[in-house]
């Protein structure tokens, strides 16, 4: 796949994050909208004598505005589902746009009554001039939400002001503002949609940074860093869960050095591009951790396996390897290695520093047994890890702790 295509998959994932991006964006700057009708709605009618005149009028207006504005608050948004987002979104609208219309609908009753005194209809005129210049950035995610409650709170008032000829400015007032704020709403769109475009962009790159900073350059498996933290939080679960497991084994290629004093470092880094190949084709289920720890050396951890069975898997691997030699440039490369392995015993590892120690050991043993075998921690004489593990490598260091002469780009 090239840098410009973008599989389906990954496509779907970002529709997916901007519209929660959208959903959330909007449930956050809008939520208590409902509210602000409720507290304009008291002063218009008290200055209006609306609640004296009409006082049950007034009181199912101010249930409906409550109902809206609670249901607002409460209709809160799914963190995790796209189409209950979707639904969400139209719900929202809904209950936004009924109290949009009821405000609209009080706004007419207040100018087509003539006991309103004029100054009050010029209040309740503003009120709603700024209940609709609000809409424009509540709802910038949602344009057709802003759109229509724009028209719904400016064209039937309009309407009114233009039924009566002294107010035909005021009338072609409100319809050019209304104008300009359809416009501004269409550019307060636009300039959302360019910051969740750089958002995104930058949320990409986090993930390629952080997944680089996990893989080894040269094989693209998984670094020691990675490594040590899968190794650290599988032997917590081992030793918290009751009935969980996990298996070690470490991988050495044998006589790496002269492979390399023979046929060039170039052919040395392509045998270690097709060994971490190999182990890949082996341990192909995504719960094995295959991993490069150090120069020529490899891991893998395996979940829920035993040291029995892992022996028997890391012992077949080592025979198919040595049973075909890699080839490199057209050059056949004889290849074997030596495998330590164990699984997690909490009395007598402790930690992963403690279980890397001792399949560190049984790796040493098999070197020290004559290489290209198997060996593991059961295997060993009693006694061997406390003494070797003294003077042995332990579980590999962060790459920040590495000391100068530690293997290349491990
Ligand atoms: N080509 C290549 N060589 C590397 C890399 N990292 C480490 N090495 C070489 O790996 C060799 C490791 O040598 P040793 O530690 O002596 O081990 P060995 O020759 O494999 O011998 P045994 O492990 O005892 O069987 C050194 O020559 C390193 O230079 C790498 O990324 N690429």
């Amino acid at each position: 796949m090239t840098a410009v295509e973008v599989s389906e998959g990954e496509i779907r994932r970002r529709q997916d994050r901007r519209l929660k991006t959208r959903v959330f964006d909007t449930y956050a700057r809008s939520s208590v909208g409902g509210f602000l009708y409720l507290i304009a709605w008291f002063p218009l009618a008290i200055a209006t004598h609306l609640h004296v005149r009409h006082p049950w009028i007034v009181l199912a207006l101010t249930v409906l505005f409550v109902i809206a504005a609670v249901l607002r608050r409460l209709t809160r948004p799914s963190r995790d589902d796209p189409e209950a987002q979707m639904r969400w979104i139209n719900r929202y609208a809904c209950i936004a746009l009924s109290s949009i219309a009821i405000w609209a609908g009080i706004q007419v009753w207040v100018l087509a009554d003539p006991l309103v005194p004029p100054l009050v209809k010029s209040a309740s005129l503003f009120g709603t001039i700024a209940f609709s210049t609000v809409l424009v950035h509540l709802y910038t995610s949602i344009l057709r939400l802003t759109v229509i409650g724009i028209a719904l709170l400016i064209i039937p008032s309009g309407l009114v002001l233009w039924s009566d000829p002294q107010l035909h400015i005021l009338a072609l007032t409100l319809t050019l503002y209304s104008g300009y704020l359809g416009a501004a709403a269409f550019r307060s769109r636009s300039d959302y949609r360019r910051r969740l475009d750089v958002d995104e962009a930058l949320v990409e790159q986090r993930d390629r940074y952080e997944e680089l900073s996990r893989t080894d350059s040269l094989t693209g498996l998984r670094n020691r860093r990675s490594f040590s933290e899968a190794l650290n939080e599988q032997v917590r679960e081992a030793q918290w869960l009751s009935g969980a497991g996990v298996a070690l084994a470490l991988l050495d290629i044998d006589h790496f050095k002269s492979i390399n004093d023979r046929h060039g470092h170039v052919i040395g880094d392509e045998v270690l591009r097709h060994l971490a190949e190999r182990l890949r084709a082996a341990f192909p289920e995504p719960d094995v951790v295959v991993a490069r720890t150090g120069g020529e050396e490899f891991g893998l951890i395996l979940r829920d396996y035993d040291e029995i069975s892992t022996m028997i898997r890391t012992d077949t691997f080592r025979e198919a390897l040595e049973a075909e030699p890699v080839v490199c440039a057209g050059i056949a490369v004889p290849v074997s290695v030596s495998i330590g392995v164990g699984s997690f015993h909490a009395e007598r590892d402790i930690n992963d520093d403690g279980f890397y120690g001792a399949v560190d050991v049984a790796l040493y043993a098999a070197k020290q047994q004559g290489r290209n075998r198997v060996v593991s921690v059961s295997m060993l004489e009693p006694g061997l890890i406390a003494r070797r593990s003294m003077g042995r490598v332990t579980k590999p260091v962060q790459p920040s702790q590495a000391r100068p002469g530690m293997p290349r780009d491990a």
